[in-house]
């Protein structure tokens, strides 16, 4: 479903170059659930972006259901929905319902199928109520349940998230997760999603992948995750000494146009 072979991305600013990915490469088969960890400014969300097309690799070579993302964007978004857990989707003003109708056109989603679909969004997803209601009075939990909906209105085989949970209380963490956790088993709806809270990761991810400073700094299960710090239960621990350990190599941020991290250790 998704073959990154190697790719980049680098950013120019001021005349000099930021190394935001580098050499990353991983494969994702279809209908597996997969979560992607790492610190703040580890090149996460680039990566995301190279896959849905928003940004060209730099470097390297990525597809998407056997499709080059950049060259073949529409083609791609059919595959894909994409939720961005700090951005919604949605236009502000108008009610939900708008919005998914302007996503069904935007998508060329036929009448009837898109009423079902809508149907199960709404039911599952608690919309009912809220289809009336201009995004901007939403909740940050419906909301999310609404750009949730929106991304999937054209039943892609692919869902990728960036921060779903992010800001949702305990309730509605939980709902969002059994949500993606049943499309993912019943529906067969491939997911790849970012996270900072490693709750989403011990409940809904077979699978880790933890990229460090652009690269990828680990591939594999929960379990094995766990196995790389001896002696640590806790999956949050674990994590948190990842990112220690690879943050004590760098002594101070790496400047634009630094290819390597600054040891000092
Ligand atoms: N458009 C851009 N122009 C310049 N630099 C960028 C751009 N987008 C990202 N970067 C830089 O690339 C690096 C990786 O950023 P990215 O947003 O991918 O990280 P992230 O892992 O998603 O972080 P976070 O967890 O904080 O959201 C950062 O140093 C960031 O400042």
């Amino acid at each position: 479903m998704i073959d990154a072979d190697r790719i980049g991305r680098s950013f120019r600013i001021r005349g000099a170059t930021v190394h935001a990915v580098r050499d990353l490469s991983f494969h994702v088969a279809a209908g597996e659930f997969v979560g992607c960890l790492g610190p703040n400014g580890a090149g996460k969300s680039t990566t995301i972006k190279m896959l849905t097309g928003i940004l060209a690799p730099t470097s390297g070579r990525v597809t998407v259901a056997g499709l080059d993302p950049t060259r073949r964007r529409t083609a791609v978004a059919r595959e894909i929905g994409v939720v961005f857990g700090q951005r919604t989707t949605l236009w502000w003003d108008l009610p939900l319902r708008d919005s998914f109708e302007l996503v069904r056109l935007l998508y060329k989603v036929d009448r009837v199928r898109f009423r079902e679909r809508l149907g199960e969004l709404t039911e599952r997803l608690r919309l009912g109520e809220f289809l009336a209601t201009p995004v901007r009075q939403l909740s940050l939990g419906q909301r999310m349940r609404g750009d949730i909906a929106a991304a999937l209105l054209h039943d892609p085989s692919l869902l990728v998230l960036d921060e779903p949970t992010i800001g949702l209380d305990v309730v509605s963490k939980a709902e969002v997760r059994a949500f993606l956790r049943d499309l993912n088993t019943e529906r067969g709806t491939t997911v790849l999603l970012t996270t900072h809270d490693v709750g989403d990761v011990e409940r809904l991810c077979r699978r880790v992948i933890l990229i460090d400073h652009g690269r990828l700094a680990f591939d594999g299960t929960v379990d094995e995750l766990r196995a790389t710090v001896p002696g640590e239960t806790s999956i949050e621990d674990v994590v948190a000494h990842l990112y220690l350990n690879s943050s004590a190599l760098r002594t101070r941020p790496p400047r634009p146009g630094e290819d390597s991290p600054t040891a000092t250790a």
